[in-house]
């Protein structure tokens, strides 16, 4: 674990945003205050964005999440903290994306910004933390947002998506649906119920990828989902893996997938029939719902979600989706933070299988690869312990300026069709194309 900690406490200023103090420079949305290195976390136009990096915390391994938690809680003890708004997302905030795996290599980070620019229930602020022993002031936080708009020139210039090309990466589609197929193969042996299975792709581009303008058309094109942005990794996720406002926790869980791209006219009443009626599709839904619910009803006194999944529309696809909403229990006085549920949560079977441990071995082997970011949690939380934590898919890793690494899953249960399943991971893959200009 790394951690860099200054040596004076953390100070933080939350404030409302004055748009007559920006001066010149206005912003018709929150995406339009983006810019090349901030993080993003937007919805239906609300959510945060983070500029600069004052402390980090990093770490691989089984305890990434608990020595993430104490790492925020050392960094909050001695904390300095002015903020008359009090919502969730005011106050100390950091932004973080974790490895799916405990033994991937790949760092997990809580990221503390300088700057936060927050929307929420039509309130804006500001939130400035400092860590060299300078007290942040209204005036400060302005000024930080003013010097990030002027210096972006990136953000204003047109939009023009430079030429790629895709092709696969740690195994080809013939390779893939192999695994696919031992992994059918896996559950009708028995012992085993679902694996998810995913598989990625390497996109080359001639001139560098423009971060501002991915994130942009992600915020355009799904703004049903959460657009988010840590650091290489950005996508738009539909699945939120748990969300803590208050004494309240909620999740979208998601698993059941139909391609819209022949969609015939009229659809949701289609794509109802078609996945609800799905006895394959129902089976994979349940031991998603059945996986977190399971994990979530410790930390709850009251937990409820419908007895039916609703159709969740995307542009790309539909799918099964089913909220669970829970009342968070009181322990000795404390809740437990966005992050402790996080940690007792993932993975979940919509992005792992049931039962986990088997299925998570079986992923090692059969996809071959480091899933890095992808699946794990990706997201916010506050001092209170408040935050939005989803799950890392449709999006990629920016490896380099020239290539950006896509990745995409699909739930396998005994009735998996390969060649179905690698056409559901194009169809997810399609964000992510559509937002590097990549023909989808
Ligand atoms: C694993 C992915 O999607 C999950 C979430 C929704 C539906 C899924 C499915 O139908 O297989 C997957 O469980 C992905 O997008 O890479």
């Amino acid at each position: 674990m790394t951690a860099i900690l200054g040596t004076h406490p953390l100070r933080t200023l939350t404030t409302a945003l004055d748009a007559a103090a920006l001066g010149g420079h206005s912003a018709a949305t929150p995406a339009d205050l983006l810019a090349s290195d901030a993080f993003c976390w937007l919805r239906r136009g609300e959510g945060l964005l983070g500029y600069g990096e004052i402390a980090q915390f990093s770490g691989t391994g089984p305890e990434r999440f608990a020595d993430a938690e104490q790492w925020w809680k050392d960094m909050l003890a001695g904390a300095l903290v002015r903020d008359p708004i009090r919502v969730p997302g005011t106050g100390a905030l950091a932004f973080g994306s974790f490895a799916f795996s405990k033994s991937s290599p790949h760092p997990s980070v809580l990221v503390i910004p300088e700057l936060v620019v927050g929307f929420r229930d039509g309130t804006a602020w500001l939130t400035h933390h400092t860590l060299d022993g300078t007290v942040p002031t209204a005036d400060s936080a302005h000024a930080l947002l003013r010097g990030v708009l002027s210096s972006e020139a990136e953000r204003t210039t047109p939009d023009t998506p430079s030429a790629g090309t895709v092709r696969s990466g740690a195994l080809t589609e013939e390779q893939w649906k192999e695994s696919v197929a031992e992994g059918v193969r896996a559950i009708g042996r028995g012992g085993l119920d679902k694996v998810v299975l995913a598989r990625d792709v390497l996109a080359s581009f001639e001139e560098p990828v423009r971060r501002v303008s991915i994130l942009q058309r992600l915020v355009r094109l799904y703004g049903e989902c959460w657009t988010y942005g840590v650091r290489g990794l950005v996508g738009a996720t539909p699945e939120m893996l748990i969300k803590v406002d208050g004494t309240t926790a909620q999740a979208r869980v998601l698993a059941g997938t139909l391609d819209r791209e022949d969609e015939p006219a009229g659809s949701v009443g289609f794509a109802a029939s078609v996945l609800g009626g799905s006895a394959k599709q129902r089976q994979e839904h349940d031991f998603a719902v059945r996986s977190l619910t399971r994990q979530l009803a410790p930390f709850a006194t009251d937990l409820s979600f419908p007895a039916e999944p609703f159709i969740l529309e995307l542009p790309n696809v539909w799918h099964l989706a089913s909220d669970v909403i829970a009342e968070l229990a009181d322990f000795e006085g404390h809740l437990p933070t966005s992050l402790a549920l996080v940690e007792a949560l993932h993975p979940t079977a919509a992005v792992c299988g049931t039962p986990r441990e088997g299925a998570g071995k079986l992923i090692l082997e059969l996809e071959r690869m480091d899933r890095g970011p992808y699946a794990g949690p990706v997201g916010w939380l506050d001092g209170a312990g408040n935050g939005e934590w989803g799950i890392a898919l449709r999006g990629a890793v920016l490896e380099d300026p020239l290539s950006v690494r896509l990745y995409a899953g699909a739930g396998i249960v005994e009735a998996s069709d390969p060649d179905a399943e690698l056409a559901e991971t194009w169809a997810k893959f399609r964000p992510m194309l559509q937002a590097l200009g990549l023909h989808a």
